[in-house]
């Protein structure tokens, strides 16, 4: 799904409206009955519903649920803020049908003294402002947003939680903000919903498509993707009656060292379950009956030292190779790492100690062959390009990495991004807290290497391989809890996730 800036769906807003053809009335008549049936069916006609209405579509979209809700024998009441300007279009209408229906009790607020008295029960509705917030909040609004948040009550937002910005808040007054418990987005996540330091203001939050017109997304061009379920089915590598295990690539994995042997292990157990169809482990002498016993279906090479990385096989069998996990950053494992980079000349993929050594080793990023993978969690991203004040510079520096290097940035998180060397950015949905676990990062190493050495095209090995390895974490916190999640479990269940790709 292609994800848009706010100024950008106000766009596809009017190209529905036009094109669809459907009035401004009706569409919002349309996306207030959608947030009305997630609302009944969450709340029950004993609580009351506090309405905060804007002077703007988001208040009319508050106005046209409250009137819905009373029409269902909820208890409603709204408060509008007066900014001392005539309501327009269609909020003007609703306001209208909400005094003709007689149902809410309505009243008009010039200042936070005319703040309402609210139970404990009741459900406060913040539809103060949308997407067309033009600034941050300051003044009497900010008030009112203050008055809100220092409430204990239940608090869902229309659209967007008001006065978070839907893409950079990177300079926004963030006390000014509602912190809602829900949100109920039209349509499209906002990107800004993407960021960990904003869950605070959205709370758990939702789509809801109210039928933007396809066309009008379709001609909307965008850098920034929602990866789905559909997108990642086609990446997936098929597997046809004469296959046979040269079809599937041959990968080379260097990893772990000697008290890190099960980043080895781990990595290696999910490459070969990613379907790869052969792996050769390349382990320090002390790691080989470690890898012979716990993988018996990958191959070893041995290093000629006993503890650590120090030098690599002859690379031609090899069509994708996966360097990092647990080798540390001993000279000759740098040594060893820039030699591996200079000679190989496929994509590869970085991880953990391998990036490591490249943010101590800058000028190597330029000798990464083309659309190589680097997974860097945001510590060893930071190292790697520097410190950043936000998950919005963050996401910014990510693409200028991928531009100027040409590799592909896979920056580990809630919403884990690809960066890819064109300019675009793809958010990953699957995964849980359960996974930010010791060798987690390990097990999606071995899952994009697996895929790269079946031939899968890196974009595509990075975007599905982190969407698989959240999908199979997924899965497994499904049936032993994401407490109990160890990264072992989400190799154990790919299969499962392949499964549900099918
Ligand atoms: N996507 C869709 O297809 C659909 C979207 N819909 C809904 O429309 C919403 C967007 O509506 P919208 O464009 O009218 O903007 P909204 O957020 O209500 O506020 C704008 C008003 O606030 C004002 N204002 C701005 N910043 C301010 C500030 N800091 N402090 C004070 N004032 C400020 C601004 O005035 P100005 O900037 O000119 O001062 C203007 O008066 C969207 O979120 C969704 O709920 C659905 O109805 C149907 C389908
Ligand atoms: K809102």
């Amino acid at each position: 799904m292609k994800l848009f800036s706010t100024k950008q769906i106000a766009g596809i807003d009017s190209f529905t409206i036009e094109h669809e053809p459907v009035s401004d009335i009706d569409l919002m008549e349309r996306a207030a009955l959608q947030i009305t049936n997630w609302l009944v069916q969450h709340f029950s006609t004993e609580q009351k519903m506090v309405f905060f209405a804007g002077p703007g579509n988001n208040g009319g979209d508050a106005l046209a649920i409250a009137r819905q809700l009373a029409g269902l024998d909820y208890q409603c009441e709204v408060c509008l803020l007066d900014f001392r300007k005539e309501l327009k279009g269609s909020p003007a209408t609703n306001w209208k049908r909400l005094q003709e229906q007689g149902k809410v009790a309505l009243s008009k607020i010039k200042d936070v003294d005319g703040f309402p008295k609210v139970a404990a029960n009741d459900v406060l509705l913040d539809g103060l402002f949308g997407s067309g917030l033009s600034r941050p909040l300051e003044g009497f609004p900010a008030e009112i947003v203050h008055k809100m948040n220092a409430l204990p009550n239940t608090t869902v937002a229309i659209d967007i939680p008001s006065g978070l910005m839907g893409e950079n808040n990177s300079e926004n007054i963030l006390e000014n903000i509602v912190r809602a418990d829900f949100t109920l987005t039209f349509q499209f996540p906002k990107i800004s919903f993407l960021f960990a330091e904003n869950e605070l203001f959205t709370g758990n939050w939702q789509v809801l498509p109210i039928g933007l017109h396809p066309g009008g997304i379709a001609k909307t061009p965008s850098d920034f993707f929602f990866v789905e379920k559909e997108d990642v089915k086609e990446m997936i590598p098929r597997r046809t009656k004469f296959s046979h295990k040269g079809t599937f690539g041959h990968a080379l994995l260097v990893a772990g060292s000697y008290g890190k042997m099960g980043a080895s292990v781990l990595a290696s157990k999910a490459c070969l379950r990613s379907g790869v169809g052969l792996l050769t482990s390349h382990v320090p002498r002390l790691g080989y009956s470690i890898i012979q016993t716990a993988v018996p279906e990958a191959m070893v090479s041995i290093d000629e030292h006993d503890s650590i990385f120090t030098g690599i096989p002859d690379l031609t069998p090899f069509n994708a190779v996966g360097v990092g996990p647990g080798i540390g950053r001993k000279k000759n494992t740098c040594k060893a790492l820039c030699d591996l980079i200079k000679q190989f000349r496929s994509p590869m993929v970085l991880d953990a100690d391998a990036l490591n050594i490249l943010s101590e080793n800058k000028e190597l990023l330029r000798e990464l062959p083309e659309n190589s993978i680097l997974t860097p969690h945001p510590g060893e991203f930071e190292r790697l390009a520097g410190e950043t004040a936000d998950s919005w510079e963050r996401i910014q520096v990510q693409r200028q990495m991928a531009k100027e290097f040409r590799v592909i940035v896979v920056l580990k998180g809630a919403f884990t991004s690809v960066a890819l060397p064109d300019g675009r950015l793809f958010f990953n949905a699957t995964g849980n807290p359960g996974m930010a676990t010791a060798g987690s990062g390990d097990s999606l190493t071995g899952i994009i290497l697996g895929l790269l050495a079946q031939r899968v095209c890196p974009e595509y090995a990075a975007i599905a391989g982190v969407f698989l390895h959240g999908l199979a974490g997924d899965i497994a916190a499904g049936r032993i809890s994401e407490n109990a999640l160890i990264a072992g479990d989400i190799t154990n269940c790919l299969g499962k996730a392949f499964l549900e790709l099918k």
